[in-house]
């Protein structure tokens, strides 16, 4: 998109909030999400990006979940110095398993009918998105934006079984880092200098997340 094509788009909104919401588990939060979302805030020409941690990731039962609040407090370190970007604690906050389409009616609520939801996931969770509760629903609360993700491939085929027009794919600069990359380098002592901010490698150090050993710090399982 370019600078023209934002100016339109910026003066299209009518006094319309565009706010970008960027769900994941983030145990831990790196760059792969930074850079998503601030992708798709340039191109989307949105206000805001609120990430927001999830409290209880219902498909992720089968593995060890770092305590939401620690995944919380490494999303705030994370995002801290970019102006267009916040965290939210209502899943954290809501009890039970977390669900988008909660997510979703709950910052509807908080901010108000002025405000329009872009819904920003990556090609894994895209693929995933009719076995995710209230499925049929949630296109009616915001548009969702599928970024490409390195290893995932995702073609416009793959949404055909999606509502038409529901969704965006956005090809994303390409960062092959997981959470699950950064938790196995920590277990096994290998540096994660620069797949994450500087002081989220010093949180989980300081924490002690992520030990070789199993018996480390608390999480979520219990
Ligand atoms: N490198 C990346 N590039 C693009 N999107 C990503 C990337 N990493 C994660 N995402 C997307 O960010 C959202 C939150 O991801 P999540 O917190 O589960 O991270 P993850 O790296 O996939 O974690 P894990 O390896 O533990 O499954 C998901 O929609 C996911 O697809
Ligand atoms: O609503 C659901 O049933 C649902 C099922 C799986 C994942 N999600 C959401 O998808 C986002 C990414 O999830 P995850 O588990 O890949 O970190 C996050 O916001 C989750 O709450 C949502």
């Amino acid at each position: 998109m370019t600078t023209t094509e934002l100016g339109i788009a910026r003066a299209e909104r009518q006094g319309r909030y565009r706010l970008g919401v960027m769900g994941g588990t983030f145990d831990p939060i790196h760059h792969g999400h930074l850079v998503a979302a601030s992708e798709v805030a340039s191109k989307f020409a949105l206000d805001e990006v609120v990430f927001v941690p999830t409290g209880v990731p219902w498909q992720k039962r089968n593995r060890q979940v770092s305590l939401a609040e620690d995944r919380y407090l490494m999303t705030v370190i994370a995002t801290a110095s970019n102006p267009r970007f916040s965290v939210s604690r209502v899943d954290i906050d809501r009890p039970g398993d977390t669900y988008t389409v909660d997510t979703l009616k709950d910052l509807r609520a908080e901010r108000g009918a002025q405000t329009d939801l872009f819904f920003i996931t990556g090609a894994d969770a895209l693929r995933q998105i009719l076995t995710w509760r209230g499925a049929d629903e949630l296109f009616n609360l915001a548009h969702f934006v599928g970024v490409t993700r390195p290893g995932v491939p995702l073609t416009q085929s793959d949404l055909a079984h999606l509502p038409e027009g529901g969704v965006t794919l956005l090809e994303v600069p390409a960062l092959a880092i997981s959470s699950t990359t950064c938790r196995e380098r920590v277990r096994a002592q290998h540096p994660i200098w620069y797949l994450v901010p500087d002081g989220i490698v010093q949180y989980i150090a300081k924490r002690g997340l992520y030990p070789a050993a199993e018996t480390g710090v608390p999480d979520d399982s219990e």
